[in-house]
C-alpha cells in the first residue's frame, strides 16, 4: 500500500550530514525543509566530528570515496550507539581493498544498519527544486523507510529497495559509463551511437553488478538504468564532462581542473579494471575508457577498439 508522506505528519530527526560538497550541501536542504535537524560537517568546518556527531539518531555521509575510509576510521574512534542509521551517498570504489563505501561501513560499524542512498540525483537540478527520485537500499527495512521520512517531499519521490550492493553498483559503475557517453558526444557520433552506447553498457553494468552481488532487477531500476540515463544526457555530470572535454583534445589534468569537482568515474575506472582482471569479467567499454584515461588511446581509437570486436550475439 503507498503511504502519503506528509512532511508535518512526521517526527522530526536528528542528523549529521557529512562533507558539505555539492551532494551534501543537497542533501541538508531537502532533509531541512521537511524540518529534521541537520547538522552539516566538513573538513574544514568548525565544527568538530566529535561535536557533530554528538546525539544524532543518523549520520549521512556524502563525502568523496577518497574520504571515506578515514572518516569511517575516525568515527569507529569517537564510536556511535549501535542503533545510529548510517547512510552511505557515496558512489565509488576504494583504490586500496576495492570495496563499495557501504562495505567500508558495514566492516567500521557491524551492528548498525546501513543505507545506501543512490539515484538520478544530479544536485543542481535537486538544488533548482526540480523533481527527481531515488532510491534508499538496506537489509534493515525499517532503517530504509526511516531515511524514505526523513528526505521525501513532492519535489524528492524516495522508494525503499532490499538490495544496498546493487543500489550502490549502479550509481557506481555508471559514471565510467558516462566518461564513455562523453566521448561519444564530444566526438558528435550521433544519437544512434549513444542510445547503442548506453544500451551495451547497461548490459555490461549488470554483468559486473550482478557478478559482484548486486540483483539483476536493481541495474533496470532508479539506481541503475535512471541514474545512467541522467548522468550520460547532461552537461551538469561531471564524469560525462570529463569524457566530454578528452573528445575535444583536452587532457585528463586539464578536465579535472576545470571541473573543480570530484568526478568519481576516474577512480572508478581503475578501481573496476583492477576488479574486472582479477575475476575475468568482460567489461569492453569500461576497458576503453580505462585506456583512454590512462593515455594508452585516442578517444578516436578507443571508438574503433569497440567497433572492430569480433561478432557476437546480443546477450
Ligand atoms: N553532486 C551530485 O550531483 C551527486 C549526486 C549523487 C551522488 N554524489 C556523490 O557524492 C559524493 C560527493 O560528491 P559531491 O558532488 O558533493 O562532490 P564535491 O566535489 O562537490 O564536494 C566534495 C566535498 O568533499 C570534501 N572532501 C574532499 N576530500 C575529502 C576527504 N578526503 N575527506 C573528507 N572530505 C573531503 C571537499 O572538501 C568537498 O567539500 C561523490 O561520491 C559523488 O559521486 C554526487
Ligand atoms: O556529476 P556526476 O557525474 O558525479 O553525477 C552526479 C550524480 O551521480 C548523478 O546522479
Amino acid at each position: 500500500m503507498d503511504i502519503n508522506i506528509e512532511a508535518t505528519d512526521v517526527e522530526k530527526t536528528t542528523i549529521a550530514i557529512l562533507g558539505a560538497g555539492a551532494w551534501g550541501l543537497a542533501l541538508t536542504n531537502l532533509a531541512k525543509r521537511n524540518g529534521h535537524k541537520v547538522v552539516l560537517w566538513s573538513r574544514s568546518a568548525a565544527l568538530s566530528l566529535e561535536e557533530a556527531l554528538a546525539d544524532v539518531e543518523m549520520v549521512v555521509s556524502a563525502i568523496p570515496m577518497i574520504g571515506v575510509t578515514a572518516t569511517a576510521a575516525k568515527i569507529k574512534a569517537i564510536g556511535l550507539p549501535s542503533d545510529t542509521i548510517l547512510v552511505t551517498a557515496t558512489k565509488g570504489l576504494d583504490p586500496a581493498t576495492t570495496r563499495t563505501p557501504s562495505q567500508i561501513w558495514q566492516a567500521n560499524f557491524p551492528n548498525n544498519p546501513i543505507v545506501v542512498l543512490s539515484g538520478p540525483n544530479l544536485s543542481k537540478e535537486i538544488e533548482q527544486g526540480l523533481p527527481t527520485a531515488t532510491v534508499v537500499a538496506s537489509s534493515d527495512i525499517s532503517a530504509a523507510q526511516a531515511v524514505q521520512t526523513v528526505f521525501s517531499s513532492d519535489r524528492f519521490r524516495v522508494y525503499t529497495n532490499t538490495d544496498p550492493l546493487g543500489t550502490e553498483l549502479g550509481g557506481t559503475l555508471k559514471n565510467a559509463i558516462a566518461i564513455a557517453v562523453g566521448v561519444c558526444d564530444g566526438l558528435q557520433l550521433g544519437t544512434n551511437a549513444k542510445s547503442a552506447l548506453i544500451t551495451r553498457a547497461l548490459i555490461e553494468v549488470i554483468r559486473i553488478g550482478t557478478h559482484l552481488g548486486g540483483k539483476t532487477e536493481t541495474f533496470f531500476g532508479l539506481s541503475g538504468l535512471g541514474d545512467m540515463l541522467a548522468t550520460c544526457s547532461s552537461m551538469l555530470s561531471r564524469n560525462y564532462r570529463v569524457g566530454y572535454g578528452l573528445a575535444q583534445g583536452k587532457s585528463l589534468v586539464e578536465v579535472l581542473a576545470e571541473l573543480q569537482s570530484t568526478a568519481e568515474g576516474v577512480n572508478t575506472t581503475n578501481v573496476l579494471i583492477e576488479i574486472a582482471n582479477r575475476e575475468q569479467i568482460y567489461v569492453p567499454i569500461s576497458w576503453q575508457v580505462y585506456r583512454l584515461l590512462n593515455k594508452e588511446i585516442t578517444p578516436q581509437e578507443a571508438v574503433e577498439a569497440l567497433l572492430e570486436r569480433d561478432f557476437k550475439a546480443e546477450d
